[in-house]
């Protein structure tokens, strides 16, 4: 597990784009055959993934948690961006189709992925936060029909935002978050942008109680996103492919404007679980 410290805002403004590349983007999220997991010290959130094509992938605390098990004292939440596959959680089996994702509770032991065709392998992106309390361990779908260990992601959790003229028209489709998929503090979701719309977050906002992670996705090879940070009056940028994931502290702006639309999942941790307790940005302020 790669560890990232907490960075203060004074430090960063200083910062050249390789050291802000350093810190915050994690270049490489997706790696054949392998968990590969970030360990952030902001509000201690750990980024990764498993990408298993020839094999099933087992998940396992590694020294750095200190635990006998990677969910002794953690929640976590997955969504896959790749082709069907496989989670195990404790010996029972759930089918994780693309875009659709699972939470899984404290206190969950054993916890394998596999791919259903190693040519269209399953990519499992995953957000982990410490967890005080054991809530249900649940398949999420953004279409279907619910079932004892399926819920589908209610009318009021797809938020359509923005306009073609302002180049921000998109829909936010919450996963993980209070009334929808409940947890001690993660929540997850997926935001997509509509053809001709490049801007996501903008108007932009920060949020002193969370931090938030972005992975990026959908991303033509010759396209980018070029993703802003930092304090509102110290914005900073950086240039985003396709599957990278960029860590936000609570101070910073996470604001993104592509060379085409494209699509990312955001994950939250923090104080409160209020997905609008947002210190919205006067635009005529940013610099
Ligand atoms: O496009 C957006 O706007 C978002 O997706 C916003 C994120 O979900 C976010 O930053 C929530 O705090
Ligand atoms: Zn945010």
């Amino acid at each position: 597990m790669e560890l990232r410290t907490a960075a203060s805002p004074r430090d960063v403004k200083h910062y050249t784009t390789e050291r802000l590349r350093e810190e915050f983007l994690i270049e490489k999220v997706f790696r054949e055959d392998e968990i590969y997991l970030v360990y952030s010290h902001i509000d201690r959130i750990i980024t990764g993934s498993a990408m298993p094509i020839k094999k099933e992938l087992v998940l396992t605390a590694g020294d750095e948690l200190r635990a006998e098990y990677f969910l002794q004292r953690r929640e976590m939440g997955v969504i896959n961006i790749g082709g069907p596959g496989t989670i195990i959680v404790d010996g029972k089996a759930y089918e994780v189709g693309t875009k659709e994702g699972m939470y899984i509770g404290m206190g969950k032991k054993d916890i394998a992925f596999s791919s259903q065709d190693s040519e269209n392998p399953a990519k499992f992106y995953i957000n982990s936060a410490p967890a005080h309390m054991t809530y249900p361990t649940i398949l999420i779908k953004p279409e279907g029909t619910p079932s004892d260990d399926v819920v589908i992601v209610k009318d009021e959790n797809k938020v359509e935002l923005g306009t073609l003229e302002d180049a921000n028209h998109r829909t936010i489709c919450k996963y993980i978050l209070p009334g929808q998929v409940e947890s001690c503090q993660l929540e997850m979701g997926i935001t997509a942008l509509e053809p001709g719309s490049v801007w996501n977050t903008m108007p932009c906002h920060t949020h002193d109680r969370r931090m938030e992670v972005y992975l990026y996705f959908e991303i033509p090879e010759d396209s980018f996103v070029m993703h802003f940070m930092g304090e509102p009056t110290e914005t900073r940028h950086l240039v985003m492919r396709n599957e990278e994931a960029v860590i936000s502290p609570s101070w910073s702006i996470h604001s993104g404007c592509g060379s085409r639309n494209y699509t990312f999942i955001w994950g939250m941790v923090g104080e409160n679980q209020d997905f609008d307790d947002m210190d919205n940005v006067d635009l005529k302020d940013l610099k």
